[in-house]
């Protein structure tokens, strides 16, 4: 019999299938097993958030761009709604990323379009508070919110960015239902989507090209533009002559993401590193950059997330509808911007996969707690990382193969904030009309009401590995800013100590944003991309 679910749903056109039938240049890695050399005006390394508006800007001021990517190309045939399958082929280590002692899961995409292909399409312009402390403390100029608004109206029209207009689902109405009891803000998210079938799975890849992700705006349009993408291969180092990149050595990777044997020698005026948080920092030392303040790496974010669920008698089901769609940013300022950790409150979705890697357990607990998903509501808080001096966040280093690893201790600072993330989100939950609740910690039952949850919580041990936390969103690692004790790039991505090197990519932030990353690094990479677009072209 047909396997109907390995089928992709009729009458949407893969975009990509198409593309290269009509002549776009892209190469598979796979396919490469002997030296070549290829030239063009800029190499840009990761095809993500910042890879992806970066090539759509270049290609449009005339630019030759070749395009590299470490991952496989996967488009719209290719999502069906298979989280193992997703894991494996989108995600960073087959989404098993975890920081250097594991007190910390990371979430990060690896694939034509990156992250953008997996991310839940929340879209927030940056805090002012996050961009003044930037000026104030290192010295990132002409970057406050009144220069920024244009590129964020330009990218949010290029993005559809707009307000979700539909209800929320049920796991999402957790936040209206329990801020409006409580008396706490609460927002509708925009979302960078067009014609929305509200399926739930844009953690898989949308299968039916509404969210607007790099893979079918900007990367097509720079492949109609003559870009040429090579996926399946990696930027090993930068190829340097003095002080000038000149190019980049890349590897093609075969399908166990091993090197085929051949190497890449591509040419070029500029590099644009766009691979990301961890990525980028890791191209960065492989290559031996110039750092003499050893910065490279360093003041890594995560927004670490600490997790709740709520237990409901009605249904929930909180793997359908949009993932994200309400939010609340009652806490995310409230102790001032460099004083204990303020955290942003939001739902995530949960398929059967994620929630059993983040609920726990094992054996009859473990079956009792997925056969009770369809009534398990999952509230998260992102906490802001990297405003205060007990707040440095996690450095890059590198494994003996040359891949990346970062190291972020847990410390005490940021156990203080998610105890109290906790005890804000098991009060929205129970506020919400939830029957128990239990706060993502190994030593926390589900608690039968908030009298009962604040006790057991002030009593719980807060250390590292016991308290469950994990991250999607990397930032930093290249700060921007004339600071140089702590920044490595200039506020247009011009790295400090070489030419012809930019780093456009949520990795230039000084900072984690208080806010889902992806329309702070759109906007951001689409005024330096310009920038170097014009000088490039002039
Ligand atoms: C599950 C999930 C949900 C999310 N939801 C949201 C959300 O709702 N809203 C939001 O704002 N953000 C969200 N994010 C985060 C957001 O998508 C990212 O912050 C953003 O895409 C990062 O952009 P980037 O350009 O820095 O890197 P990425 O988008 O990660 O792109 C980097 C790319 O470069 C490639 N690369 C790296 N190094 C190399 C190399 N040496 N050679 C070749 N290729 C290389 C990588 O494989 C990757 O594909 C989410 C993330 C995850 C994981």
């Amino acid at each position: 019999m047909q396997d109907l679910s390995a089928l992709p749903i009729s009458g949407i056109k893969d975009l990509w299938k198409t593309g290269i039938a009509e002549g776009w240049q892209a190469l598979n890695g796979q396919t490469i097993t002997e030296d070549r050399t290829l030239e063009a005006d800029v190499i840009i390394v990761g095809t993500g958030a910042g890879g992806g508006v970066s090539a759509e800007v270049l290609t449009e001021h005339g630019l030759k761009v070749i395009l590299l990517e470490a991952g496989q190309l996967r488009s719209s045939d290719d999502f069906i709604l298979d989280e193992g399958k997703a894991y494996h082929d989108l995600y960073q280590e087959g989404a098993m990323r975890a920081t250097k002692d594991a007190g910390m899961t990371i979430l990060q995409g690896r694939t034509v379009g990156g992250t953008t292909v997996v991310n839940w399409t929340s879209s927030f312009r940056t805090p002012r508070q996050t961009l003044d402390y930037w000026r104030d403390r290192f010295g990132v100029s002409d970057l406050d919110r009144e220069a920024l608004n244009p590129w964020f109206d330009r990218m949010e029209q290029r993005l559809n960015i707009s307000k979700w207009a539909m209800p929320p689902n049920a796991n999402n109405a957790v936040i209206k239902k329990g801020c409006e009891k409580l008396g706490w803000h609460w927002g509708i998210i925009p979302r960078n989507v067009s014609g929305c079938w509200n399926i739930g799975y844009c953690g898989m890849g949308c299968p039916t090209d509404a969210k607007q992700s790099m893979l079918v705006t900007t990367l097509p349009a720079a492949m109609k533009k003559g870009a040429t993408l090579l996926y399946s291969t990696r930027a090993e180092r930068l190829l340097m002559e003095g002080d000038q990149v000149v190019g980049v050595e890349a590897r093609p990777l075969n399908q166990a993401k091993e090197p085929t044997g051949a190497t890449l020698t591509l040419k070029a005026r500029a590099v644009v590193v766009s691979g990301g948080g961890i990525q980028s920092p890791a191209l960065l030392l492989r290559s031996e950059a110039p750092d003499p303040e050893k910065r490279i790496g360093k003041r890594t974010f995560l927004h670490p997330t600490s997790f709740t669920f709520g237990r409901y008698q009605e249904e929930v089901a909180p793997y359908y509808g949009a993932p994200q769609s309400l939010y609340s940013d009652e806490f995310i300022f409230k102790y001032g911007v460099d004083g204990p950790g303020g955290y942003k409150l939001e739902m995530m979705p949960l398929h059967p996969g994620l929630a059993s890697a983040l609920i726990g357990g094992t054996g009859e607990q473990a079956r009792q707690q997925i056969t009770g998903l369809p009534h398990l509501a999952a509230s998260i808080a992102l906490v802001r990382d990297g405003f205060h001096d007990h707040s440095e966040g996690g450095s890059v280093e590198l494994r003996d193969n040359g891949e990346p690893v970062l190291d972020y201790p847990v410390n005490g600072y940021l156990l203080e904030a998610v105890k109290r993330s906790h005890l804000t989100q098991v009060e929205m939950q129970f506020a919400a009309g939830a029957k128990a609740v239990r706060p993502g910690h190994s030593h926390a039952p589900y608690y039968r009401n908030w009298d009962e949850a604040r006790q057991g919580i002030e009593t719980l041990e807060y250390a590292p590995f016991i308290t469950s936390l994990g991250s999607a969103h990397v930032m930093g690692g290249c700060a921007m800013g004339d600071d140089e004790k702590h920044c490595l790039v200039n506020h247009d991505g011009s790295y400090k100590y070489l030419d012809n090197l930019y780093v456009i990519d949520g990795s230039v932030f000084p900072t984690s944003l208080g806010v889902n990353p992806q329309l702070s690094i759109y906007a951001i990479s689409a005024r330096n991309a310009t920038a170097l677009a014009e000088k490039l072209s002039a």
